[in-house]
């Protein structure tokens, strides 16, 4: 990928298209220049190489796959792309007041999680038995005035252990809106013939005080729910990817990673691909939505998922990223994140379920994870709403 770096813009302007941050890579696409025609996971591989062939292996298109693959996805050309180191100082930005809904509560999500637990424990064999179902909740929170979307995403990008991203969506009753976040998880890099993934599953709440965050971290590396539930993620990813690869590596065990707010289980894994030409939009489709964010097996999952959640997910457990006319790019999964539209941000936030769960444990953790979004926010995450 190509990054302008004469830019005749300054890097505060307010008109970015998309922006991804992290500690490998800084950019953001400022105007529209041209959108991929829309489509679902089954026509990407044709649209994308159509797309390419007219704008070039320099063109960059960047957005968001739905998490439905029966979805459209929303992907753009800007048409400028610009280094965007300096975002990693925030702006600051005048403190808003919010009015905040929990869509469902945590009562009301732990209930769908039983229900979810007792469907499990009822489907004793067959192929389509459900071994893991990730179940996500909403709030919505509402400032007083227009939420500055530049300082939100500075605020995103100072933890070094995520990648900040803001991309459009689109438009929803006629009003303009976009997702934001802080994703730690990614979903597939490539570049030339080298493909990574790093699947995250498995979580604890962070502390401020050592010991105690020390022992939340020890605690989820012995815990055999969490790290069954990491194990359905990555030999997922293994069976998927597979047959693209002519060589493809996992390490003996899974590690302990973290972001500001929240320890996870990840897997590093890496592959050579047998054919460069297939591009990291394509492989990313086709591995997407994981059972980090969807469940096993996937087509039963996304149904349930309809029936156990109040609020449709769209873009939310979707992958954001980009990639070149070359093929290279790096897609993320969709996660600690918030749809923003004008003064409303619906943030979002999973937990994976597995027969060994138990639900207030689980609403408890999709609180924890409102907290990197709801601090980038300016929102006091102890507030009851959350609980
Ligand atoms: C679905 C989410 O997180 C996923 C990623 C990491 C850990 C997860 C977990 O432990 O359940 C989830 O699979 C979310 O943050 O909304």
């Amino acid at each position: 990928m190509t990054v302008e770096t004469n830019t005749a813009r300054t890097l505060d302007e307010k008109d970015a298209l998309f922006a991804f941050q992290s500690r490998h890579h800084a950019f953001r696409g400022l105007g529209r220049a041209a959108m991929l025609p829309r489509g679902n996971a089954s026509t990407i591989s044709e649209r994308s190489g159509a797309f390419f062939a007219k704008a070039g292996a320099e063109a960059i298109l960047a957005g968001a796959l739905p998490f439905d693959r029966g979805g459209d996805d929303y992907l753009w050309q800007a048409e400028q792309v610009v280094p965007a180191r300096s975002w990693a100082l925030p702006r600051p930005a005048p403190p808003l007041r919010w009015n905040l809904r929990a869509e469902p509560d945590a009562a009301e999500y732990a209930k769908a999680v039983g229900n979810a637990l007792r469907i499990m424990a009822a489907d004793t064999d067959g192929s389509d038995r459900l071994t893991k179902i990730v179940l996500a909740r909403s709030l919505l929170a509402t400032a007083d005035h227009d939420i500055d979307v530049e300082a939100l995403f500075g605020k995103l990008a100072t933890d070094p252990a995520v990648t900040a991203f803001l991309v459009p969506l689109p438009e929803k009753d006629g009003r303009p809106r976009l997702m934001a976040g802080a994703t730690p998880e990614l979903l597939l890099e490539k570049t030339g013939t080298q493909i990574v993934s790093h699947p995250l599953a498995g979580s604890a709440k962070r502390h401020d005080e050592l010991a105690r965050d020390a022992e939340a971290a020890a605690a989820l590396n012995r815990s055999v729910k969490d790290r069954s539930e990491h194990a359905i993620v990555v030999e997922f990813i293994l069976d998927m990817l597979a047959p693209y690869c002519s060589d493809l590596r996992r390490p003996d065990g899974m590690t302990v990673t973290s972001t500001r707010s929240m320890w996870h289980l990840g897997t590093r894994i890496e592959g050579e691909l047998k054919n460069p030409d297939v591009p990291a939009v394509v492989l990313a489709s086709a591995l997407h939505p994981t059972p980090a964010v969807c469940g096993l097996p996937r087509d039963r999952c996304t149904r349930l998922i309809r029936d156990l959640e109040p609020a449709e997910r769209d873009f939310y457990a979707g992958s954001v990223g980009w990639c070149d006319g070359k093929g290279d790019g790096a897609w993320y999964v969709t996660i600690r994140c918030a749809e923003i539209c004008g003064a409303q941000a619906r943030l979002f936030a999973g937990a994976g379920i597995v027969p060994q769960s138990d639900p207030v444990a689980e609403a408890a953790e999709t609180g924890a994870k409102f907290n990197a979004m709801l601090n980038a926010l300016g929102i006091d995450p102890s507030l009851e709403a959350f609980s």
